[in-house]
């Protein structure tokens, strides 16, 4: 088995990973609407689904204990604005060595999170508490952003968003992102000397 440079495949990014699995429908992008909660945030990481019942965190206190390190946390919170997630379960996530975490709803304590350096990924702020009630579902898959995550699959999050590749596909997209990235570089290179983008990408026949 080869190991995968969680590291290297974040510096890709995820628009970049996202076109080169985009043929083989290896990769899906969860509804941009789930951004990171501070400026910079990034992680890559193999997906522990969880699903919440309805402004219920118990599942994630759960996960937070049998995620294994490196992992990223993909929370169903069904959209609602609860604090599914804040700077307790941040603490004890990174103790725990869990690389990050991303939640279809909300999350606070944004200043504690940002000073601990933890990278959240949320569709909102949610000042009001979760309940602590109903054990929810943990580490098989989970809808979070209308996207279907299995355990296992590899999440990459960053600026652009949140991008999911296909597990038996991480290698592959690896691969051709890699590439992309030295034709992109080459246009960049070409595009910052006064090239143009119109003849550079032939798109000049299109406007004829
Ligand atoms: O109450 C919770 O479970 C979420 C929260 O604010 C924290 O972890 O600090
Ligand atoms: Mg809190």
């Amino acid at each position: 088995m080869t190991t995968i440079d969680h590291g290297r495949i974040l510096r890709l990014g995820s628009s970049t990973l996202f076109e080169a699995g985009r043929a083989a429908g290896a990769t899906d992008i969860l509804d941009p609407a789930i951004r990171p909660l501070w400026n910079g945030a990034a992680v890559c990481g193999p997906a522990y689904p969880v699903t919440c019942d309805s402004a219920d965190n118990l599942a994630v206190h759960r996960a937070v204990e049998l995620c294994e390190p490196g992992g990223v946390l993909m929370v169903n919170g069904w959209g609602v604005a609860a604090g599914y997630w804040g700077e307790i379960l941040t603490a004890a996530a990174q103790f725990q060595g869990i690389a990050g975490v991303v939640i279809d709803g909300g999350a606070r304590d944004l200043d504690g999170l940002r000073a601990r350096g933890f990278p959240v990924f949320a569709r909102t702020i949610g000042m009001r508490g979760a309940a602590k009630r109903s054990p929810g579902e943990t580490g098989q898959r989970a809808k979070v952003g209308g996207v279907t995550v299995e355990s296992g699959d590899l999440v990459v999050a960053d600026t652009d968003g949140v991008l999911v590749v296909r597990r038996s596909m991480v290698s592959k997209v690896t691969a051709d992102a890699e590439e992309r990235v030295r034709y992109e570089n080459e246009l960049l290179n070409r595009v910052t000397k006064g090239e143009r983008t119109l003849d550079l990408l032939q798109l000049r026949a299109t406007l004829d």
